[in-house]
């Protein structure tokens, strides 16, 4: 496991989001360090995937502060925090499912439909780049199947594929393990610590607690918004606030 950086990535103050009556995110202040495997963790509800909407755009926060390696990225486009090296999967996994798995890998760097002709040069790098990454997740071989013909473990890392990419420095996975199969688990689980050790940050959303344990350098637990305890899993497994969120003892 690398050693905890004492640069910032990904952080918070007070960040606060509610839905109607509903509070799903209450004061969340939150620290990532860069070069680090972190997991984000906590009861169905405890606004895990709140947090990860509003750190990447794609909800306004009611209030507090995102930064991402030292800017303000609160309320900015999901497209500009993407540039700025930040990027993301999605619980319900995001691919075209019509489109082959080399394309859906090619339109997260380019529009979809796009014809190559007028940038020769470009889609061919593009292309390498994208079989590249299909290559390194193992689905090089399902390059010209349909997305919606490959199994929900192989989309997860087709989407995965897309968001790497566009090359992030700190990669938001949300749920990863979700219905999928021990096998590409497994894969899953060696990609991140593979992809870390070549200097990628990841924060990572995901139930599955072997997965958890086993790859992350730190843990943060959320219950009802915000944090409620944070150490390597050595310390978060046997944390009494832990046990009493997950089992309301
Ligand atoms: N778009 C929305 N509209 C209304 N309520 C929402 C919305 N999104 C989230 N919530 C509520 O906010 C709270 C936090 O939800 P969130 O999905 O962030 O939790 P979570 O920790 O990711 O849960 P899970 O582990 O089940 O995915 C929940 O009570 C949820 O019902």
């Amino acid at each position: 496991m690398s050693e905890r950086s004492e640069v910032p990535s990904l952080a918070t103050d007070g960040l606060t989001k509610a839905f109607g009556g509903v509070v799903a995110l209450d004061g969340a202040t939150v620290e990532f360090r860069h070069g680090q495997v972190n997991a984000l963790i906590g009861p169905n509800g405890s606004g895990k995937t709140t947090f990860f909407n509003c750190v990447t755009g794609m909800i306004r926060p009611d209030g507090g502060q995102v930064t991402y390696q030292g800017r303000d990225i609160t309320g900015a486009a999901p497209h500009r925090i993407v540039r700025a090296g930040l990027g993301r999967t999605f619980q319900l996994c995001r691919v075209f499912p019509r489109m082959t798995a080399l394309d859906n890998v090619l339109a997260a760097v380019r529009p979809v439909g796009l014809t190559g002709l007028l940038r020769g040069a470009h889609v061919r790098a593009d292309l390498d780049r994208a079989r590249g990454w299909l290559t390194r997740l193992g689905i090089e071989h399902l390059a010209d199947v349909e997305a919606r013909n490959m199994s929900w473990g192989q989309q997860k890392l087709l989407e995965l594929a897309g968001v790497l990419m566009s090359d992030p420095e700190t990669v938001l996975l949300d749920e990863p393990a979700g219905g999928v199969n021990p096998a590409l688990l497994d894969r899953i689980g060696t990609l991140v610590r593979e992809l870390n050790a070549e200097g990628r940050t990841f924060v990572i959303v995901e139930h599955n607690m072997d997965l958890v344990m086993s790859v992350s350098d730190h843990i943060v637990v959320f219950d009802r918004g915000r944090p409620i305890a944070e150490g390597p899993p050595s310390l978060i497994r046997s944390d009494e606030r832990v046990l009493g969120a997950y089992l309301g003892v």
